[in-house]
């Protein structure tokens, strides 16, 4: 058997679209919704990733507004501009890029972003809100995963999912949306024994661990649904490419569905940030929400 590929890319495409459309039917009202991106420091991967996220941004018809902070940038004044963008009513999202350089303290960053505009679900207040069932601003990337699941899957009730990688950005907030979903999960990570075995009861494997082709095709369930979340830029042959955390050549072999690299999960993270964008929007002057979205 060999796998489908989910195609991240188109349907992140659809996503953009169905914002654009309620971005345009919020129609005569001046205020369209805003989002401001902070970068600091120029590490050129993130360079090219704020430059996506901006163009994106305006082609779905939002406002997008971008601070660009030097890499020895204070905490303080970095607290400044958030304070800033805050209080300014023309912005409904804020994103700050991470990672941020070591003289800042990221959890303090996070937590002074307004939770109504912390876009990408990190302050504590949203993670909170997200693990007691209330509505939260959820991460782009999960949101993303969660989207692209229940796309080509219907309901995920009573399914077996094991996450692989509990960081705060994709795995322990991706374990809560699939906990929302009422599947049984497990959350495996570096300490696990014998992962191999446990991710062999996965009928929807996601892995979130940064180690380039680390899940092979014998620790795959036959059929399983597989979320490749890695982003690993490696040399290979004397040229650089992007793989996955999943080894994508023996994983399609006995997977039933499988996203790539790229072209799966990183789009569906850049249209999930639109979507909340327009979320925070829609909470915040008390309008009907996306459905589907958050
Ligand atoms: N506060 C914050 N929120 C984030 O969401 C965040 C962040 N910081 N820091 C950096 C990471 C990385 N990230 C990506 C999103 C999309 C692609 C993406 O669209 N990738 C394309 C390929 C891009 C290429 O070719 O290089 C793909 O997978 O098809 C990649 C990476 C979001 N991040």
């Amino acid at each position: 058997m060999t796998a489908d590929i989910i195609d991240g890319k188109a349907f992140a495409a659809t996503v953009r679209a169905r914002v654009a459309a309620r971005v345009a039917e919020l129609g005569d009202n001046e205020m369209v919704p805003g989002l401001a991106v902070i970068l600091v420091g120029d590490d050129p991967a993130s360079q090219v990733y704020v430059r996506n996220k901006r163009k994106q941004t305006i082609e779905a018809g939002m406002r997008s507004e971008e601070v660009r902070l030097g890499a020895d940038t204070s905490e303080s004044e970095l607290l400044q501009h958030i304070a800033r963008l805050n209080a300014d009513p023309t912005i409904h999202g804020i994103l700050v890029q991470l990672p941020l350089p070591p003289q800042i303290d990221t959890l303090r960053v996070l937590d002074a972003v307004d939770p109504a505009k912390d876009v990408d679900g990190f302050h504590v207040t949203n993670v909170g809100r997200l693990a007691t069932g209330q509505a939260a601003m959820v991460p782009c990337t999960p949101l993303g995963c969660l989207m692209l699941l229940k796309d080509r899957l219907g309901s995920l009730a009573g399914r077996e999912a094991v996450v692989v990688g509990r960081s705060n950005i994709v795995g322990k907030p991706m374990a809560q949306l699939l906990l929302r979903e009422n599947c049984t999960v497990t959350v495996a990570h570096s300490r696990t024994r014998d992962l191999a075995e446990v991710c062999r009861r996965a009928e929807i494997l996601v892995a979130a661990v940064g180690q380039p082709r680390l899940v092979k095709g014998d620790w795959i369930r036959p059929g399983a649904t597989v979320i490749d979340v890695g982003i690993n830029r490696i040399e290979e042959d004397g040229k650089s490419r992007l793989v996955g955390d999943v080894d994508f050549a023996s994983a399609i072999e006995v997977a039933g569905a499988i996203t790539p690299v790229p072209g799966g999960v990183g789009p569906m993270t850049i249209a999930c940030l639109l979507a909340n964008t327009l979320t925070a929007y829609c909470r915040l002057h008390d309008v009907p929400e996306l459905a589907g979205a958050a």
